[in-house]
């Protein structure tokens, strides 16, 4: 698949920092909230951004790995129960996203449940998991390059319904450990400070799960770390690949990219080896507990909107951060300038 993401013109910068300048406050007064607005109108190219019909979508699938229970601390049904959750509105995402008027999309990427026919799941699923990357890899290369059509294919129609800013959150149980492998491929990081305690490891789980990820690596010790598909393939997951397709189409789009936590980053750190554009697009709303992801937005050289603590997933740091991204479109919208307000300005020296 190829992805054609303009890089962002500069053109609009000057003004855009002007009008921000303008408004009646001392210069910088709204701190991180000017860097948001700045950015998205840098995105959306415009003095007068909008946000219209904000969608997040929650992409959940299953790891082979995670039947074994030596990465997770919970069982992988738990995956398929949780989207049931969703689907009944009674998770946290779901509660976020109501209590600020965010779509939610849930989508079975690849969940090892067959759901039958049932209301509210959108149906992408590649396979009933991946494969336990232990013994080969995750994917084979037509369900990695299925998986990337499909989400894009997801945004592309989300778009098509009018939304201009999409968040990517997932659900899938030993999904931190694909995300540690990823990130240690790519950004060249031990794998030992990629790895988080995840849903809760106790200090002897941790060590588990670092012992099997370091057997996973030796398994794949021939990985082109150069080819973020070959990662993907071999040790993704369908949510994740899905996700990181759906992140660069919407840069293609012209889309706010709303990223979560730790998942949702590493689907943009393979999206963003792929075509380094998408970060231009990309708002990242929280600073996960999870250990690994410091460094990992250190990598990518970003700073996010807020630090809560969180480690859930599901979408649930854009949900919450979203009124906040709300408050930055809003300023730059609805704030008197000192002329318009006949507020007198700084005394130049
Ligand atoms: C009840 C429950 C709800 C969740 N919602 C998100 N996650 C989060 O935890 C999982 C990743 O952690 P690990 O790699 O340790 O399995 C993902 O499904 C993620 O979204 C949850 C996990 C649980 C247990
Ligand atoms: O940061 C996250 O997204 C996260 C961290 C731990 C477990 N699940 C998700």
């Amino acid at each position: 698949m190829k992805f054609n993401i303009k890089p962002i013109s500069s053109a609009l910068d000057t003004a855009i920092k002007s009008k921000i300048g303008s408004k009646t406050k001392p210069l910088g007064a709204l701190g991180k909230l000017e860097t948001i607005a700045f950015k998205i109108a840098r995105i959306q190219q415009t003095l007068i951004p909008q946000l219209q019909h904000p969608t997040i979508i929650v992409f959940a699938a299953d790891h082979g790995i995670a039947k074994e229970g030596l990465v997770n601390s919970y069982p992988q049904e738990v995956t398929f129960q949780m989207v049931m959750n969703f689907l009944s509105g009674g998770a946290a995402i779901n509660v976020f996203a109501n209590q600020n008027n965010i779509n939610l999309k849930i989508v079975d990427a690849g969940i090892n449940y067959d759901f039958g026919k049932i209301e509210g799941l959108i149906d992408t699923k590649i396979a009933m998991g991946t494969e336990n990357y232990l013994l080969t890899t995750a994917m084979r290369e037509q369900q990695c390059d299925k998986a990337l059509v499909k989400g894009a294919e997801l945004v592309q129609s989300i778009f098509d319904r009018g939304s201009n800013v999409v968040g990517f959150g997932e659900m899938g149980i030993g999904n931190t450990s694909s995300s540690a492998l990823l990130m240690s491929m790519i950004c060249n990081i031990s794998i030992v400070d990629c790895v988080g305690n995840g849903t809760g490891a106790n200090s002897e789980q941790l060590e588990l799960k670092i012992k099997t990820l370091v057997q996973v690596l030796e398994k794949h010790s021939h990985v082109d770390t150069t080819n973020p598909l070959e990662l993907l393939q071999t040790f993704g997951g369908f949510e994740i690949a899905q996700m990181c397709s759906g992140m660069l189409k919407a840069a293609e789009l012209g889309m706010v990219i709303l990223v979560d936590g730790f998942i949702s980053s590493a689907a943009i750190l393979v999206a963003q080896s792929i075509n380094k554009n998408v970060l231009d697009y990309a708002i990242f709303t929280h600073h996960s507990d999870e250990q690994g992801h410091t460094k990992m937005l250190e990598f990518m050289k970003v700073e996010p909107v807020m630090n809560l603590g969180m480690r859930l997933g599901e979408g649930s740091g854009i949900a919450v951060s979203y009124p906040i991204i709300g408050a930055a479109v809003n300023f730059l919208n609805k704030m008197a300038s000192f002329e318009s307000a006949q507020v007198s300005n700084k005394v130049k020296p």
